[in-house]
């Protein structure tokens, strides 16, 4: 038994060596090309999807295509870091879903910028204080994070990419029953997200919209019959024992974030476009707008309509689309819907995102 041990253990230092002179090897490679970019971005986040994409297909485990993501994910953000050091801002504070965003698509964000909101995330991308923004656009429950959705609209942003993010919620508090529960806080979403369960299980419990759910998180760790619904991370920050898991209505329940940049992406093979549309509100008008898209086979994955803000029952319309502006058959159906519509705002076309 000893001696097994011993021979996987030779193996596993043997192996080290060999990674640990193959990852630097790769990392020179990565700031030699760093110097060839000149004033280009340094994130590039159509190859980093490619090269996960790439390693998903040849894995043949034990290790799980989630482990294989994570583990090169942390890779390309080292070796991105020899090339240039990413700020990213996002919705703090610590412990919320969007620092866990932010983390999974950057492989680790080596200067984060907690911001109080969602309209400090976008400005601090904007000003260039920061490189990069995650924000959450829409959750498979509660559907679209409707501030999002208005700041893009006014924004010259560009998206540069998608998160998706499955969300489990926990129910976070140092009091020792559930009978003792008197207060739940939580992000507005999160409430809605878990509201059969919280009927079901906390129905005299007062329930209480916060910030963020770090932000109920810390409340909850200093009020006494007091819980939050938040993440596991966050019961480790703020100290809290999880008194019960997994307690979102919809066991599927994702949050899709977008990375916002200054700048626009190559096409990646497997992207996606963002389009913010607006037509004259006359009988069949949306029909007739999108009609182009069918047309050159372009597929439509979502369609979000959202008040203009500036006229009464007036609408702009949130499309997103299979491929990138540059491929042939969006480029034709987009150049036919500008000459319908009355706004076409590409707001961005980026890589599909990896589990
Ligand atoms: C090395 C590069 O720079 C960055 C790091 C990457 C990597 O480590 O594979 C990939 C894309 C870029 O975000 C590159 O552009 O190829």
């Amino acid at each position: 038994m000893d001696d097994a041990l011993k021979q996987h253990r030779d193996q596993i230092d043997a192996i080290d060596e060999q990674l640990l002179k193959l990852v630097n090897a790769r990392a020179q490679h990565a700031r030699d090309i760093g110097s060839l970019k000149g004033e280009g971005p340094i994130y590039r986040p159509e190859r980093e999807a490619q090269v996960l994409r790439r390693l998903l297909a040849l894995n043949q485990g034990p290790l799980s295509a989630e482990a294989v993501t994570a583990i090169f994910r942390g890779v390309m953000s080292n070796c991105r870091a020899l090339e240039k050091q990413l700020s990213v801002a996002f919705l703090g504070p610590a412990g919320t879903y969007s620092e866990e965003a932010a983390n999974k698509q950057f492989g680790g964000v080596s200067a984060p910028v907690l911001c109080n909101t969602i309209d400090d995330v976008f400005r601090m991308v904007e000003s260039g204080k920061v490189d990069y923004g995650v924000v959450p656009v829409e959750n498979s429950t509660e559907g679209a994070v409707g501030r999002t959705l208005d700041l893009l609209m006014s924004t010259q942003l560009r998206i540069c990419g998608e998160v998706t993010l499955p969300i489990h919620h926990n129910l976070l508090t140092n009091t020792a029953t559930r009978e003792q529960v008197t207060t739940v806080y939580a992000h507005a979403q999160s409430l809605a997200q878990c509201h059969a369960w919280l009927n079901q299980h906390l129905p005299n419990a007062q329930r209480q919209a916060v910030s963020s759910n770090a932000e109920g998180a810390r409340l909850a760790a200093s009020e006494a019959g007091a819980a939050a619904i938040a993440s596991r991370r966050a019961a480790e920050l703020f100290t809290l024992n999880v008194l019960a898991e997994s307690i979102e209505d919809d066991p599927k329940n994702t949050t899709r974030f977008l990375v916002l940049a200054t700048h626009d992406v190559a096409p990646s093979g497997q992207d996606k476009t963002s389009l913010l549309l607006a037509t004259r509100n006359i009988p069949g008008a949306i029909v007739d707008l999108l009609a182009p898209l069918a047309l050159h086979g372009v597929s439509m994955s979502k369609l979000e309509s959202r008040p203009s803000r500036n006229g009464l029952w007036e609408y702009v319309f949130f499309v997103d689309v299979e491929g990138h502006c540059q491929d042939a058959a969006l480029a034709s159906a987009l150049q036919e819907i500008g000459q319908r519509a009355s706004l076409v705002k590409v707001l961005g076309s980026y890589p599909l995102a990896v589990a």
